[in-house]
Parts: structure tokens; C-alpha cells; sequence
């Protein structure tokens, strides 16, 4: 396998997520990278579609977002990259059928390591800030769609996330705070 632009490309224990590093071409003006190479993500993943690009920014070191999906018919996949700052960054298995249903696959990304994460369908995901000021940028395979947004409780006890974050020190939106758990949740991926 050519793997083109990236340097390497490393699967987890749970089928779907891969993570991988862009080559950073560096010189003395700083440095150039391809973020994204069309022929040679399809290749490693299949033919993918991007239709939008999110970005966020954390102000405070152990800000948790997620767990977050968007329900069928507008299931995303999801790109996730860091360019300012690290976050310790969570795939989890929702597919119902799926050996590995319940469990987690988990990265640092960051500014400096470049490494970026697929997030399939079929995934919750969410992430821990690891760094202040820290800013994400995903790209996703379908559309916002407000009706489909869905969340797991980030400290669901089944999943058992080990977050780098006491959780009283956690930053979390409203939202975030109440979600229910995996096993209250239909089944939206079998
Ligand atoms: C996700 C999203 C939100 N919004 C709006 C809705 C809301 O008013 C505001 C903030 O939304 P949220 O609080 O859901 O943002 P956030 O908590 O950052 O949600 C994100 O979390 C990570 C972990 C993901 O995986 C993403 O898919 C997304 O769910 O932005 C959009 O307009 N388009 C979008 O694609």
C-alpha cells in the first residue's frame, strides 16, 4: 500500500477508527503539510465524501466536549485535526451488533504530534482538551442537523472513559451535563 502524503496510518483494537500523520515538510520559513489528500484518504478508508468543516475553540485546559453523533439519516463521519494546543480524543463504538459495542478507542492530537483521527460512522465522539486555548478542526461526511444531534453522558460508568480531567475540575456545557447513558439510548447503528 502507497500511503501517499501520510507517514503512517495505525488501526485500533476496535475496527473503524485510524489514526495517522500527514508529512510536515519543514524549511526555514516554518513548514508545509497536505492535511487532506482525496485519492489517498479514499484509498485507506473508502470512498469518503466531506460536505462541511467545524472549528472549535477551548479556552480552558480540560474543557470536555461529546460524547456527540448525529442519528441516521445524517450519520457523519468525522476527520478530526488540532492546530493550536492537544486533546485526548475518544471514538466510541455505538454499532449495536459490534463485538466492541461500548468500548473506546482514544488519541492525543495536537498542534505538534499532527496526527488525525477517523471517526467512522457508527461512533460517539468527544474530546478532552489537554491545553489551553486549544482550537479543533474536523471535517464531517454529512450535514449539521439539528433534529439528528444526539449525546452520551461523557462519564457513562458502562463506558468507563478514563478522561484526563478530575471531574469537578471538567468544563462542560449545559447540554453535555445531561445526556443519557449508552444503554438509555435506542439502537441507532446496528
Ligand atoms: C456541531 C454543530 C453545532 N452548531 C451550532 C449549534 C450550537 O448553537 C453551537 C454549539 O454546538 P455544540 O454545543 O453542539 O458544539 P460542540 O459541543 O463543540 O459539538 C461538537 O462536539 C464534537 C465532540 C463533535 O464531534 C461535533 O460533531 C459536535 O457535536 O453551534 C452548528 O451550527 N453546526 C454544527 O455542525
Amino acid at each position: 500500500m502507497d500511503w501517499g502524503f501520510y507517514m503512517e496510518a495505525k488501526s485500533f483494537l476496535i475496527a473503524g477508527p485510524l489514526l495517522w500523520t500527514p508529512r510536515k515538510f519543514a524549511d526555514a520559513r516554518g513548514f508545509f503539510s497536505e492535511v487532506y489528500n482525496q485519492r489517498t484518504f479514499d484509498a485507506l478508508i473508502g470512498e469518503t465524501r466531506f460536505v462541511q468543516e467545524n472549528h472549535s475553540l477551548s479556552r480552558v485546559q480540560g474543557t470536555i466536549r461529546g460524547l456527540h453523533f448525529q442519528a441516521p439519516p445524517t450519520a457523519q463521519g468525522k476527520l478530526v485535526r488540532v492546530v493550536r494546543g492537544a486533546i485526548f480524543d475518544i471514538a466510541v463504538d455505538i454499532r449495536r451488533q459490534s463485538p466492541t459495542y461500548g468500548q473506546y478507542a482514544s488519541a492525543v492530537l495536537s498542534a505538534d504530534n499532527w496526527a488525525q483521527l477517523w471517526i467512522p460512522f457508527g461512533f460517539a465522539h468527544g474530546f478532552c482538551t489537554l491545553e489551553p486555548d486549544t482550537e479543533v478542526i474536523y471535517q464531517v461526511t454529512d450535514y449539521y442537523c439539528q433534529a439528528d444531534d444526539r449525546g452520551i453522558a461523557w462519564d457513562d460508568p458502562d463506558i468507563g472513559i478514563k478522561w484526563p480531567v478530575e471531574a469537578a475540575n471538567a468544563v462542560l456545557s449545559d447540554k453535555d451535563r445531561s445526556h443519557p447513558r449508552l444503554a438509555g439510548l435506542p439502537t441507532y447503528f446496528s
